[in-house]
């Protein structure tokens, strides 16, 4: 499998690396014309107005939304990447991204003085809980009727679902486990139905 991993800016080698490990071939993209051959992106969390600007600039969110539209390809967005996937994000409405996702995302949700924090969550699909990183994370606050969601943070959502696209708050590239990678890789197969 031939899987990109948006390389401009934020945690991308940590994915990288993980889906090596799976066995997957891991390209950055920093270009459109990276994406051809590829069953999938994962977007990284990093600061997710220069992803926004940069992708933009590059044409790459134009790229991707015509891969997604033609049905054959999947994105994983995680933690500033799930932002960049998010429909709605109050307080920032022009900050540019893909959108496709019908979501509401709220930057920095967990406030200042609790940055950053871990949690053990329990993730619908997994048979054991996850163990979860988030670093001044986003909370999925809005999820659509075609929204999956496959766990939450109290009453915040921070795992969601809508067909091939994967939006996450917390950054699982960093714990060694690599369920959610491996579910990735079944989306981008389009193993997962429904
Ligand atoms: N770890 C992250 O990706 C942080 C996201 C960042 N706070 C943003 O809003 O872009």
């Amino acid at each position: 499998m031939r899987i990109g991993v948006l390389a401009l800016q934020g945690a991308f080698r940590e994915h990288k690396q993980t889906l090596e490990r799976l066995g997957a071939e891991a390209v950055e993209v920093r270009k459109p014309e990276h994406l051809a051959g590829l069953q999938g992106l994962i977007v990284p969390g990093g600061e997710s107005t220069t992803i926004g600007k940069l992708a933009r600039e590059y044409g790459i969110d134009a790229a991707v939304a015509r891969r997604v539209e033609a049905g054959d390809f999947a994105v994983w967005g995680t933690c500033a990447g799930a932002i960049w996937l998010a429909r709605e994000i109050p307080h920032y409405p022009e900050q540019p991204r893909l959108g496709l996702m019908d979501i509401a995302v709220e930057r920095n949700a967990f406030g200042r003085q609790v940055a950053s924090f871990e949690e053990d969550l329990e993730v619908k699909g997994l048979d054991k809980p996850f163990h979860a990183v988030f670093i001044r994370a986003p909370a999925i606050t809005r999820a659509g009727p075609g929204v999956e969601v496959l766990a939450y943070h109290g009453k915040d959502i921070v795992l969601a679902r809508q067909g091939r696209l994967l939006a996450s708050s917390f950054h699982p590239e960093l714990t060694g486990d690599f369920r959610l990678h491996r579910l990735f890789l079944d989306l981008a197969n389009n193993f997962v139905t429904s």
